[in-house]
C-alpha cells in the first residue's frame, strides 16, 4: 500500500532526504500543480462556465485554438510568472518564448508546457491534459533566449502531466522514478497514490490513429499488420487496439497496464518528422517512460537524444513497453538496411 502522503510532502523527501531536487525546483513543480488544480476546476465546469467551443484564433502550429486552450495557457503563465524560480517560459500556445518580467526575481529554471492537450476532445467531455518539462537555464551570464530551450530531452530536470479524467491526476519524475498524486477534491490536495511505477515490458495492446493507416511508412504498417494478424500470425498471440486521441489519457493506460502508443511520420505531411511536438509533448513523455522501465524512439534514434533545433519542431513518436517499442525500431533498421 502506497503511503498516502501529501505532494509537498513527498518533494521535500526528495529534495532533503535523496538530495534529487533543489528547493527551487520543488516550488516549481508545486506551483505548476496549483496551476493545475485551477485548470482542473475549469474544466470540470464545462458548458456551465462557458469554457467550451472554438476560439476563433490560430496558434503557431497553425490548428484554431479552443477557448481552454488559451484560458490554461493564461493560468500556467500567471501562476508561474513571480514565484522566483524560472527565467522563462514555452507553450504550444504561444509563438515565441515568455520572458519572466524584471520586476520579478529571476530563477535558474524554465518551464515548457502543452496547457491543454487533446483538444480535439474538450468538446465532447472525454479525458483531457496538460503536459510540461523543467529544463536548466545553461548561461546565467547573459538573459535568457529561444536558444536555451533547445536542448535534449535527457538534460529535463523534471517532467509530468494531469489528466483531467474521471480522477485528476498529477503524474512526474524528477529522474528518480515515477509517482502519480491524486485530487482529493474535499482537501484540495494531491496525495501520493502510485510510486515507482513500472510499465510492463510486453502487452498485448497497441495505440495509434488507425485512419492513417494507407499514409504509413512500410515499418509501421508492417508492424500493425502483425498485430493484427492475431494468434494465427507472426506474433502469435491477439492484439488489442484503444486509441483516445488524447495523448495524456493515452500515456495514462501506458504508465498504468502497458501498451505502445505510435504518432509515427506520415506522408499526408511528409516535409513535418511528425504531429507531435518534440519539447512539450514529445520530451516529458519520453523522460516518464523511460522512468518507468519504457522505452521511446522516433523509429530510428531515441527521442531524449534528439538536438533540438526549432521551439515547435516535430517528431515522430514510438514509445511504451520496451520489448514492442525495440520491434518497431528493428523493423526501422531492418528496412534502411534495405
Ligand atoms: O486527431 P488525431 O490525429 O488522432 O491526433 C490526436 C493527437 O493530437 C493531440 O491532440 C495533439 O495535441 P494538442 O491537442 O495539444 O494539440 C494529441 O493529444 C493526440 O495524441
Ligand atoms: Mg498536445
Ligand atoms: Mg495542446
Amino acid at each position: 500500500m502506497t503511503k498516502r502522503i501529501s505532494l509537498t510532502q513527498y518533494l521535500v523527501e526528495q529534495q532533503r532526504e535523496h538530495g534529487h531536487i533543489p528547493a527551487q525546483l520543488r516550488l516549481l513543480i508545486e506551483v505548476v500543480a496549483r496551476a493545475c488544480k485551477r485548470i482542473a476546476i475549469s474544466v470540470n465546469k464545462g458548458a456551465l462556465g462557458e469554457v467550451l467551443g472554438s476560439a476563433n484564433s490560430e496558434n503557431v502550429q497553425g490548428e484554431v485554438q479552443k477557448k481552454l486552450d488559451i484560458i490554461s495557457n493564461e493560468v500556467l503563465i500567471e501562476a508561474n510568472e513571480w514565484g522566483g524560480h524560472l527565467a522563462a517560459m514555452a507553450s504550444e500556445e504561444m509563438d515565441s518564448i515568455h520572458v519572466v518580467p524584471n520586476r520579478y526575481p529571476q530563477g535558474e529554471f524554465m518551464l515548457l508546457f502543452d496547457p491543454l492537450d487533446g483538444s480535439s476532445n474538450i468538446d465532447v467531455n472525454v479525458s483531457i491534459g496538460t503536459i510540461f518539462s523543467v529544463l536548466r537555464k545553461v548561461n546565467n551570464q547573459r538573459g535568457v533566449s529561444e536558444e536555451d530551450f533547445l536542448q535534449p530531452g535527457k538534460q529535463q530536470a523534471a517532467a509530468g502531466y494531469c489528466i483531467y479524467g474521471p480522477q485528476t491526476t498529477l503524474v512526474l519524475t524528477v529522474g528518480d522514478g515515477v509517482a502519480m498524486f491524486t485530487l482529493d477534491r474535499e482537501q484540495g490536495s494531491w496525495v501520493l497514490t502510485e510510486e515507482n511505477v513500472r510499465v510492463p515490458e510486453d502487452t498485448k495492446e497497441f495505440a495509434i490513429n488507425m485512419s492513417n493507416m494507407r499514409h504509413w511508412d512500410d515499418s509501421v504498417k508492417r508492424y500493425i499488420d502483425d498485430c493484427l494478424a492475431g494468434k494465427d500470425g507472426p506474433r502469435g498471440k491477439d492484439f488489442n487496439m484503444r486509441w483516445v486521441a488524447s495523448m495524456v489519457a493515452d500515456v495514462h493506460r501506458i504508465l498504468t497496464r502497458g501498451g505502445v502508443f505510435l504518432y509515427p511520420w506520415d506522408k499526408r505531411e511528409p516535409e513535418k518528422a511528425g504531429k507531435l511536438r518534440l519539447l512539450y509533448e514529445a520530451n516529458p513523455m519520453s523522460f516518464l517512460i523511460e522512468q518507468a522501465g519504457g522505452m521511446s524512439t522516433n523509429g530510428h534514434q531515441r527521442i531524449m537524444d534528439l538536438q533540438p533545433v526549432r521551439l515547435h519542431e516535430r517528431v515522430s513518436v514510438i514509445l511504451g513497453s520496451r520489448n514492442e517499442v525495440q520491434r518497431v525500431t528493428d523493423l526501422y533498421a531492418a528496412n534502411k538496411a534495405g
